[in-house]
């Protein structure tokens, strides 16, 4: 187990992290969530004895990594895949790792298979690509076969069969009971990795949660309604015995409504007490992505702003997204109600501690936490990889 206790980090004015306390368990995949920015590489540092905390302390199996005997025997980490002897090959690169740890070199051979890399073995690794480079990254985590293993943004530059089997991978090091603690942007990849999350915002901590429970909690559940597009009379009619009853309804782009405040049954009543005809009623799922979105939309730090040039060259005919880009007047037109894009509603009060005012970048006092609810473990089988690169199955 990882165990964090109010780490804090300060470079400088700057404060990376602050006040942060979690537990990553054993036998389940924890997803380390935020923003750019926002401390997940300073804290995985921080665990990794890499940066000293200015104040706190992480451990490991109750160790502060520093004094834990044989370290990489019992942690195994991806921090920078980059951070590798580019003249060394790949083979000499893992036999060098080894021999520092005391791992028989038969052990390399063991994990070069495992990640796909056992042709490329002899090449050096400075020619390779960055997903290659991620693969031998995460050999390395693998050489001492560790019970706790770290990974930051493991599938940056995999190629879909390579996520695939990254997200495989963390699942089965779960599932044997390890602790797997692993960063990523790629939300829709987390949700089908991670059984539990830790999501922090400018160094603090978020949440601590299921993923379901996450999702949940920060999620806008709505109806999909939708009637046929040639009866505006009875949109106007049901959108009014809906407002009526209580609902919130809103228009989307595509002509549908979204129905907030009202169950799923309560919604087909009331359109049949109205005499209208529906052609859709949908619950909306909402993803991990909207579920983060709507959590960290107040701790993000680096926003894009609309290109200033972008109206200024039309595209040439056939390219753009459609006809009068770059032209508002042209562009389609929607209904006033719809939010075109941060329709998030805000998250409930207390849940966030960005949401109300934007926090200082160095926050000197600790903000409100959201309660923490230990996740349960979920072991997952693990499907061969039917690869034209394959890995081997690792043989511990
Ligand atoms: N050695 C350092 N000296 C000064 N500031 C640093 C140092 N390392 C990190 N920081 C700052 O601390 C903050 C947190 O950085 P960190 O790399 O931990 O964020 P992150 O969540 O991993 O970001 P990303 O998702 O972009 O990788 C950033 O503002 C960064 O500029």
């Amino acid at each position: 187990m990882i165990e964090a206790v109010g780490l804090t980090k300060r470079y400088g004015a700057k404060t990376a992290v602050y006040n942060l306390s979690f537990q990553v368990r054993p036998g389940a995949v924890t997803g380390f969530l935020g923003p750019n920015g926002s401390g997940k590489s300073t804290t995985m540092r921080m665990m990794l004895g890499l940066d000293r905390p200015t104040a706190g302390h992480v451990t490991i199996g109750g160790h502060a990594f520093r004094s834990l005997p044989n370290a990489p025997r019992q942690v195994g980490a991806l921090l920078d895949a980059k951070a590798v002897h580019g003249g060394r090959s790949a083979r000499n690169h893992l036999l060098c790792l080894a021999q520092l740890a005391g791992i028989p070199a038969a052990r390399v051979d063991e994990v070069l298979g495992v990640v796909g890399l056992q042709d490329v073995a002899k090449k050096r690794s400075n020619g390779f690509s960055l997903g290659m480079g991620q693969r031998l990254g995460i050999a390395a985590a693998l050489l001492g076969d560790p019970q706790v293993l770290l990974f930051d943004e493991p599938v940056n530059g995999l190629d879909p069969e390579g996520i695939l089997w990254v997200r495989n991978l963390m699942k089965q090091l779960a599932s044997e009971g390890r602790t797997v603690f692993v960063s990523s942007h790629l939300m829709s990849e987390m949700a089908l990795t991670a059984d539990h999350l830790i999501v922090i915002g400018r160094g603090q901590l978020l949440s601590d949660m299921s993923i379901k429970d996450f999702i949940s909690a920060n999620s806008a559940d709505f109806a999909r309604v939708r009637i046929p597009a040639d009866r505006p009379e009875q949109r106007e009619k049901l959108t009014a015995s809906l407002t009526e009853a209580g609902g919130g309804v809103m228009p989307e782009p595509d002509g549908a409504l979204r129905v907030t405040g009202l169950p799923l049954p309560r919604i087909s009543d009331l359109a049949h007490a109205s005499d209208v005809r529906l052609w859709e009623l949908s619950p909306h799922q909402a993803s991990l992505e909207e579920a983060y979105m709507r959590m960290t939309q107040g701790a993000v730090d680096y926003r894009s702003t609309a290109d200033a040039k972008a109206g200024l060259q039309p595209p040439p005919p056939g390219y753009g997204p459609h006809p009068g880009y770059g032209d508002p007047a042209q562009q389609p037109r929607l209904p006033a109600e719809v939010p075109q894009q941060g329709w998030y509603a805000p998250p409930p009060p207390g849940q966030n501690p960005y949401a109300a005012a934007p926090v200082a970048p160095a926050p000197a006092a600790p903000a409100p936490v959201p309660p923490a609810a230990p996740a349960p473990a979920a072991p997952a089988a693990v499907p061969a990889d039917p690869t034209a690169r394959q890995t081997s199955e690792d043989p511990r």
